[in-house]
């Protein structure tokens, strides 16, 4: 599926790149109007069938391990360039460029290695292949987990050497043995798919995967200290966001079984790399298999993880299988083709969504939309079985003439790039919340009159499972409401509690008895932790009854002193939205 670029009402994209230089803001426009054979630079090794696909309607350049000032110089006469994660395409490639570039193709699924907010600015398209190499990454993490446990790399290496140590090799048997899957998306459901195969009992950890979805594997969908404590081997398939930078931490590894055994094919940020030395020092965890590292290419030499024997490592190979590789090249050059052609394929990951002039107008009720989702999603609690339910109230004077694709797609986008791989756009977010197996329900309420697009929003999803209690209304699901305000989103409803909230950075919620002494309380919890209060507001149920607390805070608090908070008298639940959107 690909829509014409120019049916989002682009204007003409000489006009458009001009106005995005000149103003710096986001702006992408890919050209329609490239009457020679565009000039596509491949800058690391591409499948054959998709580079066959591309010398078909291209010029195609290869040019491997270019340093950044070689790649600088190449793409200031490219219309396009093809990378996989070992090229980093910074800002000053873009700038190089000078607006020439009008797509990046990643073949594969992460952007790490892409400034996306520079391509914005440049009027680059950037495009990925989020599906093909799943099974490939699945397949890795199966293969380094029997390799480790059968010490396949480290006998292999003595044989070389011309040793037959048998005795110095045994191994581990996996029959039996319980695997827990931390992520059970795309990659963790093949993972638990085969290693059931395998014989062992897998139990999953994913906060928003749903029950029906793990009971139709026969995987038991567990809360993360469950897993840590019940695990004989860990797999990790969760993407890095700041809800799992560093997740796998000293406190994580604490709480695993003694003797277990880690998997890491999914990114290096995930694990806390120096907490992993340390619990492999204590042998509370006995071996690693590493693919992915905070740092790639990692610095070998004196890398504390590399060349252990209790750890062994590939480099980023997940997805380096040939019939993986041929699937990347064919779906990102397939996105790359559209993109020169001025086509915006469901693969674009910074697509335009609307016209400036219409943004315009329209952008406190996108932010508004992804706010609403981020903070929904971002209440749900681990163990819970997740949810598939998400319904969606517009209040508007327009009733059922709203025309809600944009702001649907937006509150997707809220609730989705948070915790999965998937990059959201008008195009795509329809497809990428049914293959998630999202219900959505749309209601339309008519109240107010005048030009107004909304008067009122809500989000609400099919889960009482919440890190806020209060945040589950009396239908038992968690909600979110919210207005735009003088230009201005504002949450303005959480559960049944009313707030009065600006969607914009990170916000501490606390539930106390409405009694004296507690906002200083907080207040100063907050202050020893060095955390500044940007906004401070508190609403109340009833004189003595209860009150909802909502705190802006500039940096986040520590566990500790979230745990000082919640032992405050008075204080009945605490937690964190982490980064609402806020307008741009
Ligand atoms: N090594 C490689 O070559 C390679 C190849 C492909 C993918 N990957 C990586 O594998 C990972 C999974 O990719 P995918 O395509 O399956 O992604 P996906 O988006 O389909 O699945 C990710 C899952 O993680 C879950 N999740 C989010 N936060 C979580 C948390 N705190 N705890 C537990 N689960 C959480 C989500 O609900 C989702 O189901 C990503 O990190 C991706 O970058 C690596
Ligand atoms: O993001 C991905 O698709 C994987 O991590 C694979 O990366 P690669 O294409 O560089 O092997």
């Amino acid at each position: 599926m690909s829509m014409k670029l120019g049916s989002l009402g682009c204007p003409s994209a000489a006009r458009r790149l001009a106005g995005a230089r000149a103003s710096r803001r986001p702006c992408v426009q890919v050209s329609a109007a490239v009457y020679r054979r565009p000039i596509v630079l491949v800058a690391e090794p591409l499948g054959e069938a998709g580079m066959d696909l591309l010398a078909s309607s291209c010029e195609v350049q290869s040019a491997q391990g270019l340093s950044e000032a070689e790649l600088c110089a190449r793409v200031a006469s490219a219309d396009a360039l093809i990378v996989r994660s070992g090229t980093k395409v910074t800002r000053a490639v873009f700038e190089a460029s000078q607006g020439r570039l009008k797509v990046v193709g990643r073949a594969g699924v992460g952007v790490e290695n892409v400034d996306l907010a520079a391509a914005t600015e440049w009027g680059c398209l950037v495009v990925n292949a989020p599906t093909a190499n799943t099974v490939a990454a699945a397949e890795h993490g199966i293969a380094l987990l029997c390799a480790m446990a059968r010490n396949i790399p480290q006998a292999d290496a003595a044989v070389r050497a011309g040793r037959w140590d048998r005795q110095d090799h045994v191994g581990t048997s996996i029959a039996g043995k319980t695997l827990a899957v931390y992520g059970f998306g795309k990659v963790g459901s093949e993972v638990a798919r085969r290693a059931k195969g395998l014989g062992m009992a897998v139990v999953a950890c994913d906060p928003y995967a749903s029950q029906e979805k793990a009971q139709a594997q026969g995987v038991e969908l567990v809360t993360f200290d469950d897993a840590l404590a019940k695990a004989d081997f860990h797999s990790l398939h969760m993407p890095l966001t700041p809800g799992t930078k560093n997740i796998f931490s000293d406190a994580a590894f604490s709480r695993m079984k003694r003797g277990c055994r880690v998997i890491n094919v999914a990114r290096g940020g995930v694990i806390d790399e120096a907490a992993l030395v340390r619990a492999l020092d204590s042998r509370q965890v006995v071996q690693a298999a590493l693919d992915v590292f905070l740092e790639e290419p990692p610095h070998i030499e004196g890398h504390p993880l590399i060349g252990r024997p209790d750890v062994i490592c590939t480099p980023h190979l997940g997805a380096a299988t040939t019939e993986a590789q041929e699937g990347v090249a064919l779906e990102v050059v397939g996105a790359v083709i559209d993109a020169l052609a001025g086509l915006l394929s469901p693969n674009a990951v910074n697509a335009p969504l609307v016209p400036r002039e219409i943004l315009a107008e329209l952008q406190p009720y996108i932010v508004l939309a992804v706010g609403l989702g981020k903070a929904a999603v971002g209440l749900v609690k681990d163990g819970g079985g997740g949810f598939t339910d998400v319904s969606i109230t517009y209040t508007s004077p327009r009733g059922d003439d709203l025309d809600t694709r944009l702001l649907r797609a937006m509150v997707i986008k809220g609730v989705l790039e948070d915790i999965t791989v998937a990059k959201v756009n008008l195009v795509n977010a329809d497809l990428l919340a049914r293959t998630r197996g999202l219900k959505l329900t749309e209601v339309h309420v008519r109240a107010g009159e005048g030009p107004e697009v909304l008067t009122g929003m809500s989000v609400a999803l099919g889960t009482s499972h919440s890190t806020f209690s209060a945040a589950v209304d009396r239908t038992g699901r968690i909600y979110v409401e919210g207005k735009v305000f003088r230009g201005s989103p504002f949450l303005t409803k959480i559960g049944n509690f009313d707030v009065d909230l600006a969607v914009a950075g990170s916000v501490l919620l606390t539930r106390q008895r409405d009694q004296p002494g507690i906002v200083g309380s907080v207040g100063m919890a907050l202050a020893k932790d060095m955390v500044n209060i940007s906004f401070m507001t508190v609403s109340r149920t009833a004189k003595d009854g209860e009150a909802i607390m909502a705190i802006g805070i500039d940096s986040e608090p520590s566990a500790a002193t979230m745990g000082e908070i919640h032992r405050i008298p008075g204080v009945i639940e605490a937690t964190i939205f982490k980064e609402l959107p806020g307008p741009s």
